[in-house]
C-alpha cells in the first residue's frame, strides 16, 4: 500500500506524537515528502545560488592564542563575531577522535526504534522532531534529542547510554574554550575590567543537542532546519563532512558576497563552528551579530550535527552591557528576564532573527 500521509492528522501522529520522527518516514522509502513538509517558495534552499564559504576567512587557529600571534587571534575572532557571526576554529583543544566518536554516537541514537528514542520526553533530555510542530505550517525534516546538563552525575544517570559518555566529555570539553571565547568578545567591546559575574552569568547553563537529517527525498523543496538565529551566548557546532549549513550575511563582505546573500559554511575535518546568539548580540548592543542561517537537507546521506549550546541561566537578566551603552549613547535592546526571552523563542515557529524583538526596546 502506497503511503501518502497527505490527509487529516495520520502524518502528525506517525511522525510526533507516536515518535517515528523523520527518520520513521524517510524509512519507509517515500518518493516524494508528504505536502506537510513542502516549504513556501521563498523558503526553499537552492543549492547553487549559495556562495561558497571558503571565500570567507579560513579557520581560526585558537592554539594561537597562547603565543606571539595572541592579539593577531583575538581581533580575528572579534572581526569574525562583528561581520559574520559564524567562524570556525581548529586546535581547539577538544580532541579530533572524540569528534568522530560523537558522530557515531548520533547516528547509533537514531538509528534505534521509536520505541527506545521516545522514552526521553524531556526535561532533562527530549528526543523531538521539527521545531514546534504544533505551531508550523511546514514542518522540518529533521529529528534531534536535546541534552540538558546540571552536573556530570545526573549527566551519566539520565542522558541515554549510546551517547552520554561522548557527549558529556564533549560539553565539557568546550566549555574552557567558550569561556575563553566570550571572555575575549567581551575584552573586545571595551569592558576591561570584567567583573566574574558578567562572565558567570553568560556562560551559567549547557546543553548538547544531537540532529539528525534522514535523507530527503525533496531537497529542493524542504529545509532540515528553518532560518533561525540561536538564542543563547555562543554555540559550537559539530557538523560531519556532508555540508549544507547556511549563513545569511548581515552586511556586504569582501570576497564573500553582499548583504541578504547566503553562504556554506564548508565542512572541514576537525574544526568546530562556532556562532554568535541572540543574547550575545543583545549584551553587545548589537556590536556582534547573531547571525540567521538555515540547513539544506540531503538526497545522499543522512546528515548529523552535535552543537552545544551555552545560555545563561533561566533567572538572569540580561541587557546591554552599561560601559557599551554609555560609549554608543543609547541602548538597542531592553533588559529581559532569560526565561522570558526562551519561551518566546520556544513558543513560535522559526522565522529568521524575529526572536530579538523580544528584547526591542
Ligand atoms: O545542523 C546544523 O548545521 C545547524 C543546526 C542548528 O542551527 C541548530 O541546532 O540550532
Ligand atoms: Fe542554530
Amino acid at each position: 500500500m502506497a503511503t501518502s500521509f497527505n490527509n487529516g492528522n495520520s502524518l502528525f501522529d506517525f511522525v510526533v506524537r507516536d515518535g517515528n520522527g523523520v527518520k520513521g518516514l524517510a524509512d519507509l522509502g517515500l518518493s516524494a515528502v508528504p505536502d506537510r513538509y513542502i516549504q513556501p517558495a521563498e523558503e526553499r534552499i537552492e543549492k547553487q545560488k549559495a556562495i561558497s564559504g571558503h571565500m570567507l576567512a579560513a579557520p581560526i587557529d585558537l592554539s594561537k592564542l597562547d603565543g606571539p600571534s595572541h592579539e593577531q587571534v583575538v581581533a580575528e575572532i572579534a572581526g569574525a563575531a562583528e561581520a559574520l557571526g559564524f567562524f570556525q576554529v581548529v586546535n581547539h583543544g577538544v580532541p579530533v577522535e572524540l569528534l568522530e566518536s560523537l558522530k557515531d554516537a548520533a547516528h547509533k541514537f537514531f538509528c534505534q526504534t521509536p520505541e527506545k528514542k521516545a522514552v526521553y520526553r524531556g526535561p532533562p533530555v527530549k528526543y523531538g522532531t521539527s521545531f514546534v510542530p504544533e505551531k508550523e505550517k511546514a514542518l522540518e525534516w529533521k529529528d534531534y534529542i536535546s541534552m540538558a546538563y546540571t552536573s556530570d552525575a545526573d549527566a551519566l544517570q539520565y542522558w541515554p547510554m549510546e551517547c552520554k559518555e561522548v557527549a558529556l566529555e564533549y560539553l565539557n570539553a568546550t566549555a574552557k574554550m567558550v569561556r575563553k571565547i566570550v571572555e575575549i568578545l567581551i575584552w573586545k567591546l571595551g569592558v576591561t575590567v570584567l567583573d566574574d559575574s558578567i562572565m558567570n552569568g553568560l556562560v551559567a547553563s549547557k546543553m548538547v543537542n544531537m540532529n539528525f537529517y534522514p535523507t530527503c527525498p525533496n531537497p529542493e523543496l524542504t529545509v532540515g532546519v528553518g532560518r533561525h538565529s540561536d538564542m543563547g551566548t555562543l554555540t559550537v557546532l559539530l557538523q560531519d563532512g556532508i555540508g549544507g549549513l547556511y549563513v545569511k550575511l548581515e552586511e556586504d563582505i569582501a570576497d564573500a558576497g553582499k548583504k541578504g546573500e547566503w553562504v556554506e559554511i564548508p565542512p572541514i575535518p576537525g574544526a568546530l563552528v562556532i556562532n554568535v546568539g541572540d543574547t550575545l548580540q543583545i549584551v553587545s548592543n548589537g556590536r556582534y551579530k547573531s547571525a540567521e542561517h538555515r540547513v539544506r537537507t540531503s538526497s545522499n546521506e543522512s546528515r548529523v550535527s552535535i552543537p552545544v549550546f551555552t545560555t545563561p541561566k533561566p533567572s538572569e537578566t540580561i541587557g546591554p552591557l552599561p560601559q557599551v551603552v554609555e560609549t554608543d549613547g543609547v541602548a538597542r535592546y531592553r533588559q529581559v528576564v532569560f526565561q522570558e526571552y526562551m519561551n518566546n523563542f520556544f513558543g513560535n515557529p522559526h522565522e529568521g532573527k524575529k526572536s530579538l524583538d523580544f528584547a526591542k526596546p
